[in-house]
């Protein structure tokens, strides 16, 4: 009753006021006419906003995405492509060109620099977004340009840019390294997931399908699509069908778009999950790197447990074997069979497992850190969050071993130290600002 009364004493539509000689009146007045301005200009502002914003703004990055830095590439010119042709080019016999996207990333940076020395042409691709600090990845830029690999600075959802660079370089393969990555991330930011793993894979496949001749592509999966998989360790011939992460299930979704460019176009496309990468010029977004930080600085760390006190591990694998994975991976996949965007013979199609095979709980993780920094941590135990987290992971290697020659040789300790040094080396004993 008392909000009808309300409502009949204040009339809401400007043009239904009426003046009344009241103390009142005129404080009312003021208030519709403020209120009518207020709602002209919010009507005007859609009208600009929705037929006169640019087109790059019409384009269907999502508003959380467009924050996070997609600068659009500025490319093109003599200078330009001279500088592309010149980091592609090819200087050893028997060689490989290689597109290698994102690689201002933590793997891509050692990838391309491996491929460079040993006389493969490399060019690189990355859109430098902020996901984690990009002053990290301009020093890895920078580190790739003293070896001679240049980085194109876009997105791989830049179809026309892609395009492009094929133009310019009859890649023998691409390496596709650029992903959102970071299993907890999903859940506050899952459109970007979606945008880099899905959409971006995809351009990257219709781009590479209509080259000729096409590329063999090699690419990043995730060690996350065994999910809550019990069995272990963990075989490519598991079922990858419930992924406890949006990550997870865009990284097993690759691999389903994956079959489908091999089946329909003839793409020789190879999926390689990587199973907790870790190592120098590493991601400071994962649990070893910011815990270091956080122990140097004093500040507690959190260690997940699952129920009963379970013990949660990693199959931590170095950055080195990786990248020998990475390579064998390259050196040993089949041409492409299509041409002019359409398949012409059967495609390989590849799953290989890249891990340690020796999980190691993550505190024990912690514990290797205390010795390496001389300093003890903060330990704080936390029940393991339902946020994308599982309990274990842990590799069956032999495919890879007998078919790529692969053969992890770094433990734990071994490479923690590497990343220690070179952790005190860049941050400066921890004085320097880290994110
Ligand atoms: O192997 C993979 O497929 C994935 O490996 C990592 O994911 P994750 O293994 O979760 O790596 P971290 O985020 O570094 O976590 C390592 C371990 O530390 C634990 N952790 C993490 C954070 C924390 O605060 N406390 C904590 O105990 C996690 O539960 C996990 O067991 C990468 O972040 C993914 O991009 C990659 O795809």
């Amino acid at each position: 009753m008392s909000q009808m009364k309300h409502i009949d004493n204040n009339p809401s539509t400007p043009g239904k006021c009426k003046m009344e000689k009241s103390p009142y009146s005129r404080p009312r007045l003021h208030y519709s006419l403020a209120k009518l301005t207020f709602w002209s200009f919010v009507f005007i502002g859609s009208i600009f906003f929705f037929f006169f914003r640019s087109p790059s703004s019409s384009s269907p990055v999502p508003s959380d995405l467009s924050r996070r830095s997609l600068r659009t590439s500025s490319y093109g010119g003599p200078a330009w492509e001279k500088r592309v042709r010149a980091s592609a080019k090819i200087r050893s016999r028997n060689g490989i060109s290689v597109l290698v996207t994102g690689a201002a990333g933590f793997v891509g940076t050692h990838v391309s620099a491996a491929l460079k020395r040993r006389g493969d042409g490399v060019l690189g691709l990355d859109n430098f977004n902020d996901y984690y600090d990009p002053s990290l990845k301009r020093a890895r830029q920078a580190l790739l340009e003293r070896t001679g690999v240049y980085i194109v600075e876009g997105d791989i959802n830049d179809v026309a840019l892609l395009k492009k660079l094929f133009d310019i370089v009859p890649f023998t393969h691409v390496m596709h390294l650029a992903a959102q990555a970071g299993v907890r991330y999903a859940m506050e930011n899952p459109s970007s997931y979606v945008h880099s793993n899905i959409a971006g894979l995809v351009s990257v496949l219709e781009v590479c399908k209509s080259a000729n001749p096409q590329p063999a592509i090699v690419w990043a999966s995730s060690s996350s699509v065994y999910g809550l998989n019990t069995k272990v360790p963990f075989s490519e011939r598991d079922r990858t069908d419930h992924p406890a992460s949006l990550y997870a299930a865009t990284k097993k979704a690759g691999e389903e778009i994956a079959h489908t460019y091999s089946h329909i176009y003839g793409l020789s496309l190879t999926g390689l999950r990587f199973f907790t990468v870790y190592g120098p010029w590493g991601r400071p977004d994962m649990a070893y790197f910011f815990f270091t930080r956080d122990i140097l600085k004093g500040k507690s760390i959190s260690i997940f447990e699952a129920a009963n006190h379970g013990t949660v591990a990693r199959d931590f694998t170095y950055i080195d074997d990786i990248v020998k994975g990475c390579l064998a991976a390259l050196d040993t996949a089949e041409k492409s069979t299509g041409s002019g965007g359409k398949k012409k013979g059967p495609a390989q199609l590849r799953v290989y497992n890249l891990g340690n095979t020796s999980p190691v709980p993550v505190s024990n993780l912690v514990s290797i850190l205390e010795r390496l920094l001389k300093m003890k941590a903060k330990r704080l135990i936390m029940k393991l969050p339902r946020n994308g987290d599982v309990q274990f992971t842990h590799a069956n290697i032999s495919l890879a071993q007998t078919e790529l020659g692969y053969n992890p040789t770094t433990d734990l300790q071994t490479g923690l130290k590497k990343f220690v040094q070179w952790y005190l080396r860049y941050y400066g004993n921890g004085k320097k600002s880290t994110q």
